[in-house]
């Protein structure tokens, strides 16, 4: 380590002013309840790390004026090894892992004997991912945890099932991003980043990651961000000398403060405006904020600023106003490569969306794409009013194949190349022999999880299987969707996706059997590409477990 750094929370954006931290500590500028350190975690295994005004944490000192006071959450979560941490911290002699449990107290795994099994006498308080099970506010066990979904455990002996407020489970990544001696417990709850998301940086949630941010020239930088920690973006102002892209595998939203200052030091520009940045942000994501590259010194180039928006807004007024081509790409996908009977005509956006018309626009939204799917094709279905359509919403991860599923349940093609940008919702019989069923499938995209959420009777969580973060993230999708729909809980179908990419696959099925068996719903593996017979049971399931759960109300 060379310089001191400032660390600093959500509320507070900037480091407090006033006398400089000495050499080789850490101003904390916000609360660091469970603060501690590989190094500590392995001089200590089991102790409790909350600190006190002016504690010494690790090689970190803590500062007296606001240790303690609120929420911030210090993590060194893989000792300086995947975090290019200018902290620094020292490799331990034998502790590979260790982390803490939802309360803060620190639960070493693998240790010493590099089997990477908890050791024996860690008991209980571990689940079998190695990670603590304990509730932070009573100490107990919890039940009823799997491997990502930690956050739904329940206190065996005082019924917590909230966790200690400061004090993250974020199952996303099941550690496997952050490589943490600390994992996923240690980070923020969900809902402290949203509260967190209406600062500075304008994060708004784990789906947005700096790789909005791109590199284009050799003064550009690129960041290419996991932020699984946080606030720990901080250190990259040491690491970034000497190259113009850095990886950061922190964890959300001040981090583009530290990454301007980070920035700062060794480019002059920036410039935002990727394409996956222009796809996010015009799905209605909120756009990073780049005041704090500027204020930091850089030289901003926002490409997205004026033209891009405004291109954006133009389309959705287009979209509302006149019925001219929307989403171009799209409409010639289906246009093109759907055989047979199949067109793609646009509503007027006044006009009452009905059952009979295909695409529905939820209410309020701007900008949706509308559109109805028109076949005659009887293997496929034909658009028919339908009196009491079940409503499917589908979940997943960027790029997992959700459209790509959808397109084909409602057309029989794979498309293989389109840009779904906007949410939809079809209206759409599924032609089983005997009967049709009447689905309202909605393709969702971007803002409005609540409204989403609530539109749905049941939902489809897709992931990739060739990616295991969309499956990780699953957890905090459950968890939002539980949040959102109070009382019996609705019906969901984990769907694994680009099963044809066998070589890629990163996901097990005992995985997925696993927490299909915890979350008492069915799973299917399913590629786009697949015989419609085969996309087509996710859908057909969930509309049956709609079905049952109207009849159980
Ligand atoms: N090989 C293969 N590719 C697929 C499959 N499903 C989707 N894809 C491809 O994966 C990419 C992303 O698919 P989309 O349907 O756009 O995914 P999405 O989940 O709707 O993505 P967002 O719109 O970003 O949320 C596209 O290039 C698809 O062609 C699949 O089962 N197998």
């Amino acid at each position: 380590m060379t310089e001191a750094m400032t660390v600093q929370g959500c509320d507070n954006q900037h480091p407090r002013s006033g006398s400089s931290p000495p050499q080789d500590t850490v101003t904390l500028t916000q609360c660091l309840p469970h603060a501690s350190t590989r190094h500590q975690a392995h001089a200590s295994p089991g102790s409790s790390q909350v600190c006190s005004p002016g504690d010494s944490v690790g090689i970190q000192q803590v500062d007296p004026e606001v240790c303690c006071e609120s929420r911030a959450v210090l993590r060194f979560s893989d000792g300086g090894r995947n975090i290019p941490s200018g902290v620094d911290l020292p490799e331990p002699e034998t502790c590979d892992t260790a982390q803490m449990s939802p309360g803060g107290e620190q639960v070493s795994r693998e240790c010493g004997d590099g089997t990477g099994e908890p050791r024996a006498d860690s008991g209980p308080s571990q689940d079998h991912a190695g990670r603590s099970t304990t509730c932070g506010e009573h100490n107990r066990s919890f039940d009823n945890l799997s491997a990502i979904e930690t956050a739904s455990g329940t206190c065996t002996s005082c019924d917590n099932n909230t966790i200690s407020p400061q004090i993250v489970v974020r199952p996303e990544d099941n550690g496997s991003q952050v490589r943490s001696g600390l994992t996923h417990e240690t980070l923020w709850r969900s809902d402290s980043w949203e509260s967190c998301s209406t600062t500075s940086s304008g994060y708004s949630d784990d789906s947005v990651r700096s790789d909005d941010l791109s590199h284009d020239s050799e003064n550009d930088i690129f960041i290419d961000c996991g932020h699984d920690d946080f606030p720990f973006c901080q250190c990259l102002n040491e690491k970034v000398g000497g190259t113009s892209s850095f990886h950061c595998e922190h964890d959300d939203f001040p981090f583009c403060d530290c990454l301007a200052q980070a920035a700062a030091k060794k480019h002059k520009s920036l410039r935002y405006g990727s394409p996956r940045g222009e796809r996010r942000r015009q799905r209605g994501y909120i756009r990073p904020s780049l005041s704090a590259f500027r204020d930091a010194g850089l030289e901003v180039f926002d490409e997205t600023e004026e033209s891009d928006f405004q291109e954006s807004e133009t389309e959705a007024d287009t979209t509302r106003g006149h019925g001219t081509d929307v989403d171009s790409d799209y409409t010639a996908g289906l246009e093109s490569d759907v055989e047979g009977a199949v067109g793609y005509t646009e509503l007027d956006a006044d006009e009452p969306s009905t059952p009979s018309t295909g695409l529905l626009a939820p209410p309020g939204l701007p900008g949706v794409r509308r559109a109805s799917i028109v076949t005659s094709n009887s293997r496929r279905g034909s658009i028919q009013a339908t009196p009491e359509p079940v409503k499917v919403a589908v979940f997943g991860s960027d790029g997992v194949g959700k459209s790509a599923l959808i397109v084909r349940l409602l057309t029989g093609r794979f498309i293989g190349e389109y840009d779904p940008t906007m949410e939809a919702v079809y209206n759409y019989l599924v032609p089983l022999p005997g009967h049709d069923l009447p689905l309202q499938v909605m393709d969702t995209a971007g803002q409005g999880r609540e409204r989403q959420v609530s539109w749905g009777e049941g939902f489809l969580l897709v992931f990739s299987l060739t990616c295991r973060r969309s499956f990780l993230s699953l957890g905090h999708l459950r968890r939002v969707i539980l949040e959102l729909t109070p009382g019996a809980p609705r019906p969901l179908v984990l769907v694994g996706n680009k099963a044809d990419l066998t070589h890629a696959r990163e996901v097990t099925q005992e995985e997925i059997r696993d927490l299909a068996d915890l979350w008492g719903c069915e799973y299917y593996e399913v590629a786009a590409p697949e015989p419609w017979e085969v996309v087509v049971r996710p859908f057909t399931a969930l509309y049956q477990a709609v079905l049952q759960s109207r009849g159980a109300q």
